[in-house]
Parts: C-alpha cells; structure tokens; sequence
C-alpha cells in the first residue's frame, strides 16, 4: 500500500486530506509539526508527503523541511502547499527538487491528482533505470500552434535539463509575467514562446511575432507601434502596429538585442503605461498584452556594454528561460530523432525507412552549433536522400556529420577571372568562418562582421548560405 505524510499547522486541512486520501486507499499519516514529521519519517517511509510551506514551527519551517525531507529520503515525492503562490520560490523549490508546488486549498480532486502524478513520475524514475527504455513509452512532447498557424509538436525531453526547461514552462504559462529566453540559435526560443502562449490564458488570442533583427531602424517603430497615414515619406496608408494586432494576446520579440536604442526607450513606456502611440500621431491607444523576448546573445552582458537599456531589461526580467542547446541534452536525442522522423514522413508523405545505429552514434558524436533546428534540417535531408524500406545509414548524412568532419568546402563560383567573383568567394569563406567561430549565432557573426543582422542575412541569400 503506498504511503502519503500530511504536514500542516491547520489540523483540518490534515484531516481533510487525510479523509480525502484514505478513501482512495492510501495509508495517511500526518501531523503540525515539522520536527515530528521527520521523527515519524526516521520511523517510517512515505511514498508521498504533502508539506506546507509556511509551517508555524519554532523549529523548522516548511522550505526547510523540504529540504531536509529530501536529504533523509530522496525517492519520496514532495508536494509544496501555499497560501501565497510565488513563481521564484516554486522554481527555487522545485530546483532543489520537490516535485510539485500548489496552491491551497485543495480540492478531492486535485488532491488525488497530483498524488497519482507522484507516484507515475516515480514509476517512469524506476524505469529509466532499466535498459532498455523505450522514451516514447512515456511521451513528454506538447502540441502548439505554430507561427504559420500549425499544429507544432513540442519535444520536452526526458534528461533533467529538459525536465526543468517543462517545469519552468509549466509555472510561467498561466501568469502574465513578461518573459526573457535565452539560447543559442535553434535552440526553440520562439517555439517555447508559442507554447507558453498556447498555455496562458491569452491562448484564444492573438501571439504576434516580431524579429527584431530584420527590422531596420527606421522601419522598427512603425512596425510595432504602427503608423499614421503620410507620417513619413513612403506612409501611402496608416498601418496597425504588432502592439496592436497582438491586443488581448501575446507579444514576441524575437532578438530584441538588436532594437536600436530609441526604440528601446519607446518600448520601455508602452510596457510601463501600456499605451501606444502611432508614428504621426497625437493619439494614445491602450493595448492589453503579454511580452516574451528572446535573445541568443546574453542581454545582461548587453547591458553592462551600454547597448541595452537597463530598466528595460529589468522590466522586462520578471522571469528567465534558458534553452539548452542540443549537446547539453545529448540524452533527448533518440526522442527528437522519432519525433522528427514523424514529422517528415508526413510532410513527405511516405514512410521512410529505419534509422542505423551508426546514425545515431554520429548524431551523439556531433556537436550541432546549429542546434535543433539542424538536427530537424538533417532527418529531413536523410529522409528525403532515403528509399522507404532500406536502412537509412551514414552515407546519407551531410558531411559536417562524418565521423572525421572535414573542412566545409567553398564552391568554386564559376568565372574566376572575374574580380567580383573573387570578392564573393572571400566573402563566402570569410562568412562561413566567423559563422562557425560563433556556433552560427547570427547577431554575434554580424557585429563581428561590422554589418547588421539583416545585412548578413541578405548576405546569406546572396551566396546561398542555408543555415
Ligand atoms: N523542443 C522542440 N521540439 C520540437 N521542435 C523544436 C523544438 N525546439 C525547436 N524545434 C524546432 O526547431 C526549429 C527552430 O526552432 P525555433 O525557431 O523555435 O528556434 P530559435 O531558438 O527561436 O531560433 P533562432 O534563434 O534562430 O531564432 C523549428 O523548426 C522548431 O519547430
């Protein structure tokens, strides 16, 4: 029979769930002490011990009983009850590894809920213990509605990387707090800002998108705030804003490191006084909206350089992601190389045929700067390089995914007498080299270029540089 502590200071929230509890045949204990909850957890194990997180204890308090809790059994789940929720204590909390954080009261319902949630999650621990794990047998993949209106389908993972990446995910959706997310490229930043969006409470409403690095500087404020008609040269017609089109809804700021300077301090007093004000105009529109920004570069070094206003950062900092990049999370491989496998085969609308183990040791071997936007390019590449019922194996992977990675090969642009093929065939080399220095993070290849992200990305299209 499994085993639930209850431990509260108010006597009927410890009988209410211990009543609720038995009934679903459970052994309850409880008590309104912390001290004697760990003297009766010296005596006896629990499967599941609900605690609350402001205890009345001279002794001990509940954050420190939790934490004592896991020290002394770490296989038992803890559940955190509070009166007064706050998303940095859950994600202290949950950091320090409790398992769940809840609002009290609790219903029969949720209580019972979140008790067989325990003891699955404990059940799928026990089986990643024994090989061979099949990680579909527990799915952690989500769906979203993507940016062209699709249904997406979200990998959490299963290492513990991606476990707290869900559990951070999990906490902020349903606020309205502003969110930062940081990662290299193709790491999922805008998918996480999607599915964060398709959680909250905005979901019905619109989640506009925005990449601030190909905005140029004249263009950005009209792009987010709009325009009046003939408010500048080439202004044929008056233009809604992204503020706007996102009221009631959620905003992304893709890359907003690269807004310039004014449209930082422009933005800062939309987010402060929640109204906008069109280019050329005298009027002042309220907008209701979330933000979530993005960033791969690190906005606090941004800011420390001068480059990003401060009290916009703070403003906008009321809670950070970090994306991983896909070698921190090398144990999620075999999930997103089925999940994507999925995918193309229905974009591709045939089956494709099975995955050689040599394909997934140099997928293990690789260190994919381009993160999982690359591995996703590369399953759809050996797909489509595939018949549907041979093996797929590493013949078919591109070159930078051999076992001994060879240089990247510039092509030869024909006409080599000619003196501006000889500048794009520098230029190419040259792109190519800083774009592989800095993992191809894009913003960071650029400056480092001297040119803006939008120059580079031109550059790209020109020379055929698909990244
Ligand atoms: N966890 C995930 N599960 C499934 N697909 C994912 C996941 N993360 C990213 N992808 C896919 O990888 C690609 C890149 O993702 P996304 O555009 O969200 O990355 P990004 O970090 O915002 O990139 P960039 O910094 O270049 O803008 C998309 O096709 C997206 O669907």
């Amino acid at each position: 029979m499994k085993t639930i502590l209850i431990v509260d200071d108010e006597i009927h929230i410890c009988t209410l769930l211990t009543t609720i509890l038995t009934k679903e045949g459970y052994k309850v204990d409880h008590s309104v002490s912390g001290s004697i909850a760990l003297k009766m957890l010296k005596e006896n194990s629990y499967d599941v011990i609900f605690c609350d997180y402001r205890l009345k204890d001279k002794e001990i308090d509940g954050s420190i009983l939790s934490l004592r809790i896991r020290e002394m059994s770490p296989a038992t789940s803890i559940i955190v009850m509070t009166g007064y929720p706050d998303v940095r204590v859950a994600i202290q909390l949950i950091k320090q590894g409790i398992h769940d954080y809840v609002v009290k009261p609790l219903n029969a319902a949720q209580a019972i809920l979140l008790v067989q949630k325990a003891l699955l999650h404990q059940a799928v621990l026990a089986k990643e213990q024994l090989p061979p794990v099949n990680p579909l047998t527990v799915n952690p993949v989500s769906t979203y509605v993507s940016r062209r209106g699709q249904l997406s389908q979200f990998v959490y993972g299963m290492g513990n990387t991606s476990k707290e990446l869900h559990t951070q995910i999990k906490l902020i959706a349903p606020t309205d707090y502003s969110v930062i997310i940081l990662g290299e490229t193709g790491t999922g930043k805008e998918s996480v800002a999607h599915l964060i969006h398709s959680q909250s409470k905005r979901k019905d409403k619109p989640l506009v998108a925005i990449d601030c690095g190909s905005l140029s500087p004249e263009l950005a404020s009209s792009e987010l705030f709009g325009h009046e008609k003939g408010a500048f040269t080439g202004a044929i017609q008056s233009k809604v804003g992204a503020f706007q089109e996102a009221h009631g809804g959620t905003l992304f700021l893709d890359e907003i490191g690269n807004l310039s300077y004014e449209v930082q301090t422009a933005l800062l007093r939309t987010i402060q006084e929640r109204v906008i004000r069109p280019v050329g105009s005298t009027k002042e529109i309220h907008v209701d909206i979330r933000i979530i920004v993005a960033s791969n570069e690190d906005l606090q070094r941004a800011v420390l350089q001068g480059r990003f206003r401060d009290d916009l950062y703070y403003r906008l900092n009321e809670f950070t992601i970090n994306v991983p990049p896909l070698r921190e999370r090398k144990e999620d491989l075999p999930l997103f190389v089925t999940t994507f496998k999925q995918v193309v085969e229905d974009e591709l609308g045939r089956e494709c045929g099975p995955l050689s183990d040599d394909i997934l040791a140099a997928f293990s071997n690789y260190s994919w700067p381009g993160n999982i936007r690359e591995l996703k390019n590369v399953m759809r590449r050996i797909c489509l390089l595939s018949s549907d019922k041979d093996p797929i194996t590493s013949e078919h992977l591109p070159e930078e995914l051999h076992p001994a990675p060879r240089e990247l090969a510039v092509p030869v642009i024909a006409g080599e007498a000619n003196l501006k093929n000889v500048t794009r065939q520098a230029e190419y080399q040259k792109i190519l080299d800083v774009l592989q220095q800095v993992r191809f993070n894009k913003s960071q290849a650029a400056r480092l270029m001297n040119i803006d992200r939008k120059t580079l990305y031109n550059k790209l299209h020109t020379l055929n540089i698909l990244l």
